[in-house]
């Protein structure tokens, strides 16, 4: 095989580019591009975590604009690593099974009948669609799950919450959920230096062999600490962490967020996500932000632009 025929294999599928209406509009592109410079100088070489939610994996476009972010970090010399959700997906499939389930505190309550279904969206359908998002945008991505070269060694996560009557801790059961307790991270280093990007489903392998549900969340806070990744982005479907008034945090401290996540007004699924990104930060992360998923190139913007949006929890 001739070095040209090895070079046309996925970039060839890539989508035409856009034709630019005048000379003027090529320079403004030429301008965008030189204005990243600083940015691309400060990443360069980084391993970059980001979780991206089930929520923001629905609409076509927004999946597209994604696929093509996660490629052009790696083709600029960024290790980006994407450990994906897929809440809405496990809650599609288990209501075609007709098994109910339900949430504490963020975290789906998982007995054995559910585990080998979330598995099967999870490390299947999911995994592949957002590996193929990536893949589609001209870089190789490749879909793994936790339990692959024993990545996300997990325990059955134990909850208490205190009885505001009897101001008693209760222990709450949550079935097959998982808390990471070890990351070996050496099969994302294996991909990263053969230049692919892993794309991670949230399970983990117990002790024996047993299979756990992690909140993707989670996932990507305990990998983020373990691969000291210089940025964690969680994308959602909101602007970030907000307070009461519905406004925007734009930086969260430790304290402030305990405090909020105790007065209720952080609450449902963004406690883990903020506990994530406090637990990535002190076990080695840089800085973690929560931002919208919703917005367009969201991963671009936050990285390579000084608009920065979304909420910043720094060590
Ligand atoms: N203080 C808060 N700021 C923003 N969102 C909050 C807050 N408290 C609770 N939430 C809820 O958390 C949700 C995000 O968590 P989740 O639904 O698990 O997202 P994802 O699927 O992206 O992981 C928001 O849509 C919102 O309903
Ligand atoms: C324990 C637990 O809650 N696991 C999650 C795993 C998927 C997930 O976290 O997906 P999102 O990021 O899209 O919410 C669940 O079963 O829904």
């Amino acid at each position: 095989m001739t070095s040209k025929t090895s070079k046309s294999t996925h970039s060839d599928k890539l989508p035409e580019v856009p034709p630019v209406a005048n000379v003027e509009e090529a320079q403004q592109q030429a301008a965008i591009l030189s204005s990243a410079l600083p940015f691309l100088r400060r990443y360069a070489g980084d391993t970059i975590v980001v979780k991206y939610g089930g929520h923001a994996m629905g609409e076509g476009k927004l999946a597209h604009a994604f696929g093509y972010d996660i490629a052009l970090l790696k083709l600029v010399g960024i290790n980006p690593i994407v450990v994906h959700g897929g809440g809405p997906q496990i809650s599609a499939m288990l209501d075609r099974l007709k098994i109910r389930s339900e949430f504490i505190d963020g975290l789906r309550v998982t007995d054995k009948s559910m585990v080998d279904v979330i598995e099967m969206v999870l490390s299947g359908s999911v995994n592949k669609q957002v590996a193929q998002l990536i893949n589609r945008a001209g870089a190789l991505a490749v879909g793994i799950s936790g339990k692959d070269g024993g990545l996300i060694q997990a325990r059955r996560l134990t909850r208490t919450k205190r009885d505001p009557d009897s101001e008693i801790e209760k222990v709450i059961d949550l079935g097959f959920v998982g808390q990471p307790e070890k990351i070996d991270p050496r099969v994302l280093y294996a991909l990263l230096g053969a230049g692919l990007i892993p794309v991670i489903a949230p399970v983990g392998v117990g002790e024996d062999g047993e299979t756990y549900n992690i909140n993707a969340d989670t996932a990507a806070g305990a990998i983020a600490g373990a691969v000291h990744a210089s940025r964690l982005l969680m994308l959602t479907d909101v602007p970030g962490v907000l307070d009461e008034n519905g406004k925007l945090i734009e930086e969260l401290s430790a304290e402030e967020a305990m405090r909020r996540i105790a007065d209720g007004s952080i609450s449902g699924g963004m406690i883990p996500k903020v506990e994530t990104c406090l637990e990535a930060v002190r076990k080695g992360a840089k800085a973690a932000v929560i931002l919208d998923g919703r917005v367009p190139h969201s991963c671009l913007l936050e990285l390579f632009t000084r608009a920065g949006p979304g909420t910043l929890i720094k060590a």
